[in-house]
């Protein structure tokens, strides 16, 4: 069995999350290990006789929920989820994210953006001024991947293809991951919109306007932050 990160915030947030699941809903199961502690205590739910699905944003994610008979469909069955709940890697006051230090940006971006609500479930060492600390992660194809990282670094940063054991990291998707340091981004939104436009780029950390709703476990114990409409 993988060993899971057993930080009593990570879990105390994840767990928090399924306050928000109703009846009947239709979930995005994020990616990591926070994420992690919301699967666990959903599937205790389901057995009690919670009426759920969900599409899960990585393999990784298919199988804890597979382990925890939590129901599973996919977008051939629905058009959109009611709610989504995944983690991060940096959130920033505005409720931007980076994300994609397990590799699952491509995915989990597709099951966000598809959902009617995202909850971002994280410690509070997650929370930042500004975003960039973090290198953020760029799913690139593997075609060429050193031109396009080539590319990257005229934009002003450095990027490092992911390794895991000794061997280039490959997405669920095929693909191979850049860990770009840009330093501290001052825009997110226009960053990301120009890594896109590099020919060789699929995707990137960069998650813009799509939370809704944070769940931190901290100091203060659990915060539940609504982002302003
Ligand atoms: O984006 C992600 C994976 O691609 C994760 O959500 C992010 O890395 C947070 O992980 P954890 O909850 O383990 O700290």
């Amino acid at each position: 069995m993988e060993k899971i990160d057993g930080d009593l915030n990570k879990k105390a947030a994840g767990e928090k999350a399924v306050e928000f699941i109703k009846d009947g809903m239709v979930l995005g199961l994020g990616s990591g290990s926070t994420v992690y502690w919301t699967l666990k205590k959903l599937g205790e739910l389901v057995e009690q006789g919670l009426n759920v699905k969900g599409i899960p944003s990585s393999k990784r994610t298919e199988g804890w929920a597979k382990d925890f008979n939590i129901p599973l469909t996919d977008f051939s069955q629905v058009q959109s989820m009611d709610l989504a709940i995944d983690g991060a890697d940096e959130i920033d006051k505005d409720f931007n994210l980076t994300k994609g230090g397990g590799g699952s940006l491509v995915r989990e971006k597709i099951v966000d953006a598809n959902s009617q609500k995202l909850i971002i479930v994280a410690d509070q060492s997650k929370l930042v001024s500004q975003l960039g600390k973090f290198p953020l992660p760029v799913e690139v194809l593997p075609f060429g991947w050193e031109v396009t990282a080539r590319k990257i670094s005229e934009m002003g940063a450095t990027p490092v293809l992911r390794e895991r054991e000794g061997s280039v990291f490959v997405s669920n998707n095929g693909n191979y991951i850049l860990d770009c340091d840009f330093n501290l981004i001052a825009d997110p939104g226009l960053l990301h919109k120009e890594l896109k436009q590099l020919l060789g780029v699929v995707e990137t950390g960069l998650f813009i306007n799509i939370t809704d709703t944070i769940i931190i476990s901290g100091d203060k114990g659990i915060e539940v932050l609504h982002k302003k409409k």
